[in-house]
């Protein structure tokens, strides 16, 4: 389990900021774990702020829901850069779905950072079809501390990386839940690509 890194109170030092990235397939516990740690910082008296994506309305206009019902209030940002005057005099800032956000969310986080701000991004590593998703790979690689969750694989049981989209629709974008998504583990999720994909043209073994 994730626990806060201590920091140092040196007299007059600087406030440090970092950036920790929880990452995974759909149903891993993401924005669980977000919402546990923005919890923790609450409890310790730190000023929190929370932002998603305005096009993720799935459960809610402005709270921050988990697929089991925990929430959280938030405040739904078209563009990552809203952020930066939002989030004035927070001491932690908690971001959900980071994959909805255009390349500036790093900028952002980076600002942020490097002012001094703890900023937690939930987001997925992976599209429906395992490609790196939006901004999540340059978070990943430029965030001190990564997380990845993992969900149970609805075909197996083994551990999840993967969403498997039930549906046959190519956007990279499309809001859904169980209806449309699947945790699979690897062989599951390729079974179901494999099973997906056109059949090869018949050819013709005759010989003349
Ligand atoms: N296949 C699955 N594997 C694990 N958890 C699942 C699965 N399907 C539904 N869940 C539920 O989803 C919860 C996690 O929800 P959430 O934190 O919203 O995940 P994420 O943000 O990663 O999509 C779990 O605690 C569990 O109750
Ligand atoms: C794989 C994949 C997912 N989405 C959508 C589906 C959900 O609305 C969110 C992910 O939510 P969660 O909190 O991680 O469960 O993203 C998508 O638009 N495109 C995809 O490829
Ligand atoms: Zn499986």
């Amino acid at each position: 389990m994730f626990i806060e890194p201590r920091v140092g109170n040196r007299h007059n030092a600087p406030r440090r900021g970092w950036i920790e990235v929880v990452c995974g397939s759909m149903f891993s516990g993401k924005t669980e774990e977000l919402i546990r740690r923005l919890t923790r910082a609450r409890i310790a008296r730190q000023r929190v702020e929370i932002f998603k994506p305005a096009l993720d309305t799935r459960y809610h206009a402005e709270d921050v829901v988990s697929h089991n019902a925990a929430r959280i209030r938030s405040t739904p940002v078209a563009v990552a850069s809203e952020m930066l005057l939002l989030a004035a005099g927070s001491d932690v800032v908690g971001i959900d779905e980071g994959q909805f956000f255009d390349s500036s969310l790093v900028e952002v986080c980076q600002q942020l950072a490097n002012n001094g701000v703890r900023v937690i991004v939930a987001g997925l590593d992976m599209d429906y079809l395992g490609r790196p998703f939006g901004p999540m790979p340059a978070l990943l690689a430029t965030a001190e501390f990564v997380t990845k969750v993992h969900a149970v694989c609805v075909c197996c049981g083994e551990i999840a990386s993967y969403s498997y989209r039930m549906v046959a629709n190519e956007s990279q974008v499309m809001l859904g839940e169980t209806d449309l998504y699947e945790a699979r583990c690897r062989p599951c999720f390729l079974e179901g690509m494999q099973a997906k994909a056109p059949a090869p043209e018949a050819h013709s073994t005759a010989t003349h």
